[in-house]
């Protein structure tokens, strides 16, 4: 099995938009990350768990006690108003398991377009429809293999899910999330933009408090 370098940061994730964000915050800090997608060996991770907490505790200690190192998970996901919190923990295989981003923006889409209920917010100048208030959540795990113990964060965004995607840049299901206190698109944003008020940079800032 390929080892990891002294001084690499292990994020237990194989979502590549994930390991650009982690990338570039801790490349900041002169720190640069692997992932799973480095160790193709290791079997999949299941997440069963219902909470997103339980999930990222999940992700970091399977890779952590599999490479025996220091392992950063994440668990995230959406979680939309009209539509009761849904998808949550599911965000992920919303459209079944292996979905696309592609294919989950679209089931969303298309559920909430299904629903009877008003709109929760004025449209968009362009006529861009505000489909439901929404919150993006993220549930950070640091587990060392060595003490078995965890240090854990979460951070969220509040937004709305717009009618129209917009934008190239992030991942999942940044091009239909509307930022009103930017006035723009998550997939508008820059890496630097994003890490500044999503729910991973939050999540992630908090964590850094708590390692002091
Ligand atoms: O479990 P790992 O390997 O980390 O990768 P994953 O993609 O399966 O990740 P999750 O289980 O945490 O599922 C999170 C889903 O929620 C969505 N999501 C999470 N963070 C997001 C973000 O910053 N922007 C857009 N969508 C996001 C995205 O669709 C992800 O697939
Ligand atoms: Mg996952």
């Amino acid at each position: 099995m390929a080892g990891l370098s002294e001084g690499v940061i292990l994020i237990a994730t194989k979502n590549k938009g994930k390991v650009q964000e982690f990338a570039h915050a801790f490349g900041k800090l002169g720190r640069t990350v692997a992932s799973l997608n480095d160790f193709p060996e290791l079997p999949d991770i299941p997440e069963y768990g219902v909470t997103f907490a339980e999930n990222a505790r999940t992700k970091a200690k399977t890779a952590g006690d599999a490479l025996g190192v220091i392992a950063l998970a994440d668990d995230s996901g959406l979680r939309v108003e009209a539509l009761g919190g849904a998808p949550g923990v599911y965000s992920a295989r919303y459209a079944g398991e292996g979905a696309a981003d592609s294919d989950n923006n679209a089931k969303l889409l298309r559920e909430l377009k299904a629903l009877p209920q008003a709109d929760a917010a004025e449209p968009l100048p362009d006529g861009t429809r505000l489909l439901s208030r929404a919150q993006f959540v993220c549930a950070l795990a640091l587990y060392d293999p060595a003490t078995g113990r965890y240090i854990e964060s979460e951070g969220t965004v509040d937004g709305y899910i717009a009618s129209k995607p917009r934008g190239s840049g992030g991942f999942g299901y940044d091009p239909l999330f509307w930022l009103p206190q930017l006035g723009r698109f998550m997939a508008e944003l820059s890496k630097e933009e994003k890490q500044s008020i999503s729910h991973r940079g939050a999540a992630l800032a908090r964590l850094m408090e708590l390692l002091g």
